[in-house]
């Protein structure tokens, strides 16, 4: 099978605390804190993605972004080919479009929160 190409955003507010949401329920890694973001479709770029992905989640439209980091991680289930995005400029206000828990998070909270394993080589950076 072909590995997924998954699209995640950092968005970061004026206070340098930065955009979060809880994986609940059913999905992959439930329980988790993650960066706004998911599966990349078929003929997107990876900015068209990390826009639509954004817009979907959390209401934002991405202006700018610079890729952080793209890594293969092997889950124990799965393995990802993840693109971690810096948003640099958005418009909008950041809202929860899917119910989830979202909300802004220092990095010093981050460095606390429980990650999926994948994200800690990008948190370890801010
Ligand atoms: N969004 C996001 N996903 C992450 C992060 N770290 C990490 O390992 N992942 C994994 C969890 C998932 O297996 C995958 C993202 O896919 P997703 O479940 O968000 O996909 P999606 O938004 O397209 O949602 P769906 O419609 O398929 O439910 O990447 C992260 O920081 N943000
Ligand atoms: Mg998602």
């Amino acid at each position: 099978m072909e590995i997924q190409k998954i699209v995640i955003g950092l968005v970061a507010n004026d206070r340098n605390q930065y955009l979060i949401s809880l994986r609940q329920g059913k999905q992959h890694l439930a329980g988790k804190w993650e960066f706004p973001g998911g599966k990349l479709e078929a003929g997107e770029t990876p900015l068209q993605g990390l826009n639509r992905e954004l817009q979907e989640e959390v209401g934002l439209e991405v202006d700018d972004a610079e890729l952080m980091e793209r890594k293969v991680f092997a889950f124990s289930d799965r393995t990802l080919e993840l693109h971690f995005f810096r948003v640099i400029r958005v418009r909008g206000q950041a809202v929860a479009r899917e119910g989830q828990p979202l909300r802004w998070a220092s990095v010093a909270e981050l460095k606390q929160l429980p990650f999926p394993d994948a994200n800690q080589s990008v948190i370890d950076r801010l």
